[in-house]
């Protein structure tokens, strides 16, 4: 195997010089092939209330040029040890959700085909759905870790089956994923009633809310997770207002009494060894957002779901 092509080098080219790539990475057409490729996907059209995910991605990009090559807390060199590179943006139709779920699954299985593994930047969270038939067609039904204020296991909206309050319901309705190991963390906030966690566990999910986090601790609550995961094959679907509004105010349905930036990272790095097969950091709207609060935690939490993949194995 070549050497990796690593970022660009920030002391010689200021960090803050030429377009932004995630991490400062090359591009896929830079490079022969990847074992891991960030990818974003500026699609917002199922959003419940405020718009603006579809910059999502390139905020997180902008954000990431601070990032650096090492990451001592996972006591790994993700851009080393693999072969990881921005594969760009999934150009997506913003009027036809439909379509656009198919474009978004087609993208990522030919992304996927010979064996990159994808961490997707959003978007809103209605892309985890194509994402998630896309790693189970090659995985079978995955394990789920979902970070998020919200279920994200309703029905409908208007009638619509497709938006970004309803991926996990849908997935579960299409068998992909492993109904044995399903997690919420982080939820918390006002729901319509008591009926939508009953719903909840009877899809197979269980529940880690923001408090229990703050109670147990997020070593704790990683061993609970891991326990529940095993070696399955692993899919981690993080919506950025999993965080408090203090620790991510750009997003769109924020909800108060979130997890910190730091537990949510914790939280990660105690899952290092999972059978990681793909991940996105989605709702990430920079309209509502402050000195980049949140597309600066979104960069750090894709940065380690990176680490994660370089901690596995190669496929
Ligand atoms: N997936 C996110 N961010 N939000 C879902 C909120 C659904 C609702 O408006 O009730
Ligand atoms: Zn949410
Ligand atoms: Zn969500």
């Amino acid at each position: 195997m070549t050497e990796p092509r690593g970022p660009v080098d920030s002391s010689r080219v200021p960090r803050f010089a030429g377009p932004a790539t995630f991490a400062r990475l090359p591009r896929l057409d830079e490079v022969t092939r990847a074992d891991v490729a960030v990818v974003g996907v500026p699609f917002d059209a199922g959003v419940s209330y405020r718009p603006g995910a579809r910059f999502g991605a390139t905020a997180v990009r902008e954000a990431s040029r601070l990032l650096r090559p090492y990451n001592p807390a996972l006591d790994v060199s993700p851009f080393a040890t693999q072969q990881v590179v921005d594969a760009g943006d999934i150009a997506c139709n913003p009027f036809n959700i439909n379509e656009a779920i198919e474009t978004i699954q087609e993208a990522a299985t030919g992304l996927q085909a010979d064996g990159t593994r994808l961490v997707t930047i959003g978007g809103d969270h209605t892309i985890a759905l194509p994402l998630l038939r896309t790693v189970a067609a090659k995985h079978g039904p995955v394990a789920l870790l979902h970070f998020d204020a919200h279920l994200d296991t309703w029905d409908t909206y208007f009638g619509a089956e497709y938006t970004h309050g309803t991926p996990f319901r849908r997935a579960v309705e299409e068998g992909i994923l492993d109904t044995e190991a399903l997690s919420h963390v982080g939820t918390r906030g006002p729901l319509y009633g008591k009926q939508d966690l009953t719903d909840d566990e009877k899809l197979g999910f269980g529940i880690v809310t923001s408090a229990d986090v703050y109670r147990r601790g997020a070593d704790e609550i990683a061993d609970q997770l891991r326990q529940r995961i095993g070696n399955r094959p692993l899919y981690i679907s993080i919506d950025i207002d999993c965080l408090d509004p203090a620790h991510a105010p750009g997003t769109g349905t924020p909800e108060a009494g979130g997890m910190t930036s730091r537990e949510l990272l914790e939280i990660l790095r105690g899952l290092a060894g999972c059978n990681l097969v793909g991940a996105d950091v989605v709702e990430v709207a920079p309209a509502y957002d402050h000195a980049e609060i949140t597309a600066v935690a979104a960069s750090h939490v894709a940065y380690d779901l990176v680490s994660l993949l370089a901690l596995k194995e190669a496929p």
